[in-house]
């Protein structure tokens, strides 16, 4: 059974997906817990000990010098014994957050595999990137740095509001009342505000996508003499993120700005109750010194707790991102093998039509595979030929008609399914950095030297091989960027070619070699895999007079099938096609209309 992201999402809150993640951590996460709230209990104790010292000084005029060194040794050693802690705290947050780094990232790479072939295809490659790069991080940094950092002010602000309650509650209640004044200004402004956060988010994502294809296509830009600001795409965009940015501003900074006022008039209340107090005689003035000295510390925190519920939004959004690819379960990937029923042909396309939108690629494509043959189809260029091989693997649904291998459609496999019944080459290589063996084999063991020399020979690549120093170990940069096109198609080929399966699909695979080296490779094909059906898609008349069955796709539509010969007598755009790439031909010029044969399912 295929998995798409939304069989997996289930509700599940952003929450749900932190406790997760942590869940494995509880011992460190506890240790990191139990330090910063040390920190937050001696962060009082300075101010403790520099009460004591000035009412020893200003109020009892009693100060002793000896009791004052004592009292400044006890602040010294209560500033390390906290700066300590906290450098545990973070240790252990630390630890924890570069774990958690790996763990997810690498649970979000095993995970990919579980999704379906379709799903994948259509993703966004910036989207997956950031997905498992930038919101893995961001998560990562929440844990590290702000996890620490919230906790200690929340602790540390409760510590001061439960001091001063001690003192007198009413001092206690005049703080808070400005600290909620406060909140409850900035929850009205936030409300209208949140609009403006997820337009800018949006433009954010669309920002990000393009900056990362112009960063991937830098080189190109070059080419072109492109600079940022001339890329229209991402210069507009650039314009759009700083208007939503003006927005955001525009619509934040007064509602920040009084918020924060607010928060430092806490003294307001503050001062006027403690001033009363003292004067009914309700409070001492030692008391009333030691209520407005802890004031003053709670600010800082409560500002640090503020800017969090800005930014546990962002966090929140980046969860919600991976949330999909994080709670698929892996050993939901379904490998089971597909029923072979030899009734049916093993590939076949029945009255297939297919759109994109309203455009009509293909028109009633109506064909069946050779079996252990080389099956080609070829035509010129946007005739439909690559719709017809991602139909072919089950990229995409048929708008009519039906594909189907051994008689089940191929768009409804399972990937254990396809992949063993099928290998595919399209016009992108996807080469990995390593060696050429490593993008060979590609994860496979137990492959014999004879297999791979088959698969080495049928690709065309042991001549190219030989003229490497390093044979097979010779390094393969990122995406192939060190070899030429032809090359990383050749590799792709001896890839799938490995891979053994009953049917190869080559989309233009061989669109890079020469005209020799193509018609080498039919035979090669032929020669090395007598027992494996090929489905080749080309643009190439060259090489074809190997080849088994032909079909001449044009404009979406199969116009002629047979043998080369056949066609070369019967369809005018075969020959066409075949003598304006340099084809010979002895055959005749008079043209009888092809048969399509027909048969049933
Ligand atoms: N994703 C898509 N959305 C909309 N139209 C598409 C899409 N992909 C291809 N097309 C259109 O479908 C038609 C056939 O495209 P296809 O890639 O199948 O042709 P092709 O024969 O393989 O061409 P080429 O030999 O140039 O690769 C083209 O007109 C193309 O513009």
């Amino acid at each position: 059974m295929r998995y798409e992201p939304y069989d997996t999402e289930e509700n599940r809150s952003p929450w749900w997906v932190l406790r997760q993640i942590c869940a494995s951590h509880k011992v460190t996460l506890t240790l990191a817990v139990c330090l910063i709230t040390l920190v937050s209990c001696l962060q009082l104790l300075p101010v403790y000990l520099l009460f004591v010292s000035l009412n020893e000084i200003l109020i009892l005029a009693a100060a002793s010098t000896e009791k004052l060194l004592w009292i400044a040794a006890g602040l010294v050693a209560v500033i390390i014994g906290k700066n300590l802690c906290l450098v545990g705290a973070y240790y252990f947050s630390h630890k924890m957050a570069f774990k958690i780094l790996t763990e997810v990232r690498f649970r979000l790479a095993q995970n990919l595999s579980s999704f379906s072939l379709h799903w994948l295809k259509k993703q966004n490659s910036a989207q997956l990137k950031q997905q498992c790069l930038q919101d893995v991080e961001k998560l990562e940094n929440f844990i590290a740095h702000q996890s620490v950092e919230l906790l200690n002010a929340c602790l540390t602000s409760l510590c001061i509001v439960l001091a001063l309650f001690m003192i007198d509650w009413r001092l206690a209640l005049s703080t808070t009342a400005v600290v909620s004044v406060a909140l409850i200004v900035r929850a009205c402004f936030l409300s209208k505000t949140a609009q403006h956060y997820a337009k800018l988010n949006e433009v954010d994502a669309a920002f990000n996508t393009t900056l990362s294809d112009y960063v991937k296509y830098a080189p190109l830009m070059k080419l072109y003499n492109l600079d940022s600001q001339r890329f229209a795409i991402l210069d507009n965009q650039l314009k759009s993120y700083q208007q939503e940015v003006h927005e955001v501003v525009k619509h934040t900074a007064p509602s920040w700005g009084l918020y924060t006022a607010l928060l430092g008039s806490v003294f307001i209340f503050l001062l006027p109750c403690t001033i009363w107090l003292h004067s009914s005689g309700q409070i001492t003035l030692s008391h009333s010194l030691l209520a407005l000295m802890l004031a003053v510390g709670i600010f800082g925190p409560v500002v640090k707790v503020s800017r969090f519920f800005i930014e546990i939004n962002e966090l929140l959004e980046s969860i919600q991102r991976i949330t999909p690819l994080f709670s698929v379960e892996p050993n939901h990937r379904d490998e089971a093998p597909i029923q072979v029923n030899s009734k049916y042909p093993m590939l076949q396309f029945y009255c297939v039509d297919f759109r994109y939108h309203q455009h009509t690629v293909l028109r009633n494509v109506h064909f069946k595979l050779l079996p252990n043959a080389i099956n080609v189809v070829v035509g010129g260029s946007g005739g439909g030929k690559s719709t017809l091989a991602m139909l072919a693997c089950g990229l995409l649904v048929p708008s009519a008609g039906r594909v189907q291998l051994y008689g089940q459609d191929v768009f409804g496999l399972s990937d254990g399914a396809r992949a063993q019944a099928m290998s595919v080459v399209t016009q992108e290589s996807y080469l990995f950095e390593g060696t050429v063996r490593d993008n060979i084999i590609f994860g496979r063991s137990g492959i014999s030297t004879e297999t791979l020399d088959h698969a080495l020979v049928a690709a065309q690549l042991k001549p190219w091989l030989k003229r490497q120093r390093e044979g097979l170990e010779t390094p393969v940069s990122a995406q192939g960027a060190n070899l030429s096109a032809g090359e990383k198609m050749r590799i792709a080929i001896a890839r799938a070619l490995l891979a053994a399966p009953p049917l190869v699909i080559l989309d233009e695979a061989s669109a890079a070699m020469d005209n020799l080296t193509h018609s080498k490779f039919y035979q090669g094909l032929k020669g090395h895999y007598p027992n494996t059906t090929f489905l080749v898609i080309t643009h190439k008349y060259v090489g074809l007079e190997n080849s088994d069955q032909i079909f001449s796709l044009v404009d979406g539509e199969i116009v002629a099938q047979g043998d080369h010969e056949s066609l070369l007598a019967r369809c005018e755009h075969y020959q066409k096609g075949w003598h304006l790439q340099g084809g010979e031909s002895s055959s005749a010029t008079h043209f009888t209309p092809a048969p399509i044969l027909s048969y049933e399912i």
